[in-house]
């Protein structure tokens, strides 16, 4: 049997700003050659934890290795795409890629081609990067990122801001990377992104919750009862926990509850059906190891 070292390994991560931990005791393996997938809720600390990985921040307990070496001993094999935190307003698009190109030494001439790729005009890289939609600025924090020819992509929320045609040519392009053996990590809070990624690890206050591949983790959801309307399912439901909808409240089957009991009463629009990615993130950030 070949046991293959992770790309990343974390182990007992915590950081501390001065106001209570961010991050208590974070446990994560990143596989070699595999896109991993951060998900969690909003300021539970992911951003932190890809800058401790980085090298950009250092944590206050516990140990990050990549590639067996410390993270600032492995920056030159790394590439970290940091939202909205990178480009810089007051420079065009070009002189931002050439800032960037100098930066980093295993940089390529592959910006425009990847901008290409994601659709981006690349006569706007002649505007400064302050009149920039959201997407655009997202599309050139991805493709200066991309172009660096090295082995580990930490992206964070890549997909934030872009629409799905454009998430979808994201998409095949990691593909790409993943077959050429490099490893991504990344966080996003899209649920189709699960699509893309071999190994999901669920973030919460807790540290890593869960990890395990889209599948595995969607196929241990209970089924998700919705109700529109005054139907009354918090009875039907694990915790009693409903999460509202623009038309439907969600929630998920309380172990032991027969669907058709909760669907039988003539008159309330109440259904059961499977789960989706999204009941995916809403289960293993609120509501796993509840009853
Ligand atoms: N330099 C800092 N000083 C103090 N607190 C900080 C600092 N940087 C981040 N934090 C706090 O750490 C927490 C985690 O932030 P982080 O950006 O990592 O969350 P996140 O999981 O990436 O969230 P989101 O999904 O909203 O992007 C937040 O409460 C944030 O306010």
């Amino acid at each position: 049997m070949t046991v293959t070292t992770p790309a990343v390994s974390v182990r007992g991560l915590r950081k501390d700003f001065g106001n209570g931990d961010v991050l208590a005791g974070v446990d994560l393996d990143v596989p070699d050659g595999e896109i991993t997938l951060l998900m969690g809720p909003n300021g539970v600390g992911k951003t932190i934890l890809l800058s401790c990985i980085a090298g950009g921040l250092h944590p206050d307990d516990g140990e990050v290795t990549v590639f067996g070496a410390s993270p600032g001993a492995a920056a030159e094999s790394l590439s970290f795409m940091l939202q909205d935190a990178m480009l810089v307003d007051e420079l065009t698009g070009r002189e931002n890629v050439a800032f960037f190109r100098d930066l980093h030494p295993h940089s390529t001439d592959e910006v425009e081609a990847i901008l290409e790729t994601l659709d981006f005009e690349t006569e706007a890289l002649e505007m400064e990067v302050g009149d920039y939609s959201g997407g655009m600025k997202r599309k050139l924090e991805l493709a200066i990122s991309l172009s660096v020819d090295v082995s580990l992509y930490l992206l964070d929320e890549p997909t934030a801001a872009l629409d799905m045609t454009t998430v979808e040519q994201l998409h095949s392009l990691l593909a790409d990377r993943r077959e050429a053996g490099e490893t991504i990590l990344v966080s996003s809070h899209l649920p189709a992104d699960a699509e893309l990624a071999d190994t999901i690890a669920v973030v919460t206050d807790d540290g890593v919750t869960a990890v395990d591949s889209p599948e595995a983790l969607l196929a241990a959801v209970p089924p998700v009862v919705l109700a529109e309307g005054p139907a009354d399912i918090a009875d039907a439901v694990r915790d009693g926990r409903l999460f509202e909808g623009e038309i439907h409240r969600r929630g998920f089957l309380r172990e032991g509850v027969d669907p058709e009991r909760v669907t039988g009463d003539e008159g309330t629009a109440v259904q059961v059906r499977e789960p989706t990615y999204t009941d995916m993130f809403n289960y293993y950030v609120h509501l796993r190891g509840t009853r």
